[in-house]
């Protein structure tokens, strides 16, 4: 996360490090959000064919603080639509099963998934969370990061000096300032407030501008976590 700030300890109980092995041990590499116990969603581009685990309940990721959780993963299931090669045709999404669940606790806990067609409207304050770099090119963060990203509306985001068409409806901008999500923070949370008073995961972090993390009018983009409601429940269903 670039211009973010190192967010208050266990206040994002629901995002992880989705890590993986390189040679002899493990190194974050994406984030990824709780939302059931034994179920972590997370980028379809975070996954490859390497050995992955999910760490839970953590703050500071070059500290044993004794309130992290490490699982192993039983499977991932990437989305059918997800093309490697094709950043902007979307479904940037996956799944991951847990081989045992997280056990519930106040440093550790589920986000909601939004309904299915929910929208975030345009200029409502969303926060990014991440263990990204800190800029461009920069070193990731050692404490979890967090920083305000107003949502873009659909209509500015498509505008040509913007994403142009890159961005789809599937899709949900927020930023284009100088506070983005940058890498690292892949397949982490976009953090919404409802009306309800409760956090919805209405986003998947999924690209920024490869001209750098906070270039103007290239808000952070998020897989629109609302669009894939149906596919969570049936893919959690159904494994
Ligand atoms: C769709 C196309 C115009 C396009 C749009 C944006 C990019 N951006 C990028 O490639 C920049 C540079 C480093 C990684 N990156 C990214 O945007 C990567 C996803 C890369 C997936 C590649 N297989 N995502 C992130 O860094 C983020 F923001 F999610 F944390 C690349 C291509």
């Amino acid at each position: 996360v670039v211009n973010g700030v190192d967010a208050r300890p266990y206040s994002w109980p629901w995002q992880i490090s989705l890590q993986y092995l390189s040679s002899d041990n493990f190194r974050h590499t994406c984030g990824g959000t709780l939302i059931a116990p034994n179920w972590v969603m997370t980028a379809g581009h975070c996954i490859s064919s390497r050995k992955y685990r999910v760490v839970l309940g953590d703050y500071d990721l070059t500290k044993n603080e004794n309130n992290e959780q490490f699982r192993d993963v039983l499977k991932i299931i990437v989305h059918p639509g997800w093309n490697n090669n094709c950043l902007a045709c979307g479904d940037d999404v996956a799944l991951i099963k847990l081989a045992s669940s997280a056990t519930i606790n106040d440093k550790v806990q589920t986000s909601c998934v939004p309904p299915a067609g929910d929208m975030v409207a345009h200029n409502e304050p969303c926060y990014i969370t991440g263990w990204g770099t800190l800029y461009t090119g920069g070193p990731i963060a050692s404490r979890l990061q967090q920083a305000l990203l107003p949502v873009v509306g659909h209509s500015v985001c498509s505008q040509g000096d913007w994403w142009g068409g890159t961005v789809k409806p599937s899709m949900v901008c927020a930023g284009g300032d100088i506070r983005a999500g940058c890498n690292g923070d892949s397949g982490g949370p976009l953090n919404c407030k409802g009306r309800d008073g409760r956090w919805y995961v209405q986003g998947v972090t999924s690209f920024v501008s490869s001209r750098g993390c906070n270039t103007i009018k290239k808000p952070t983009v998020f897989t629109r976590t609302s669009s894939f409601t149906q596919w969570i429940s049936d893919t959690m269903l159904r494994n």
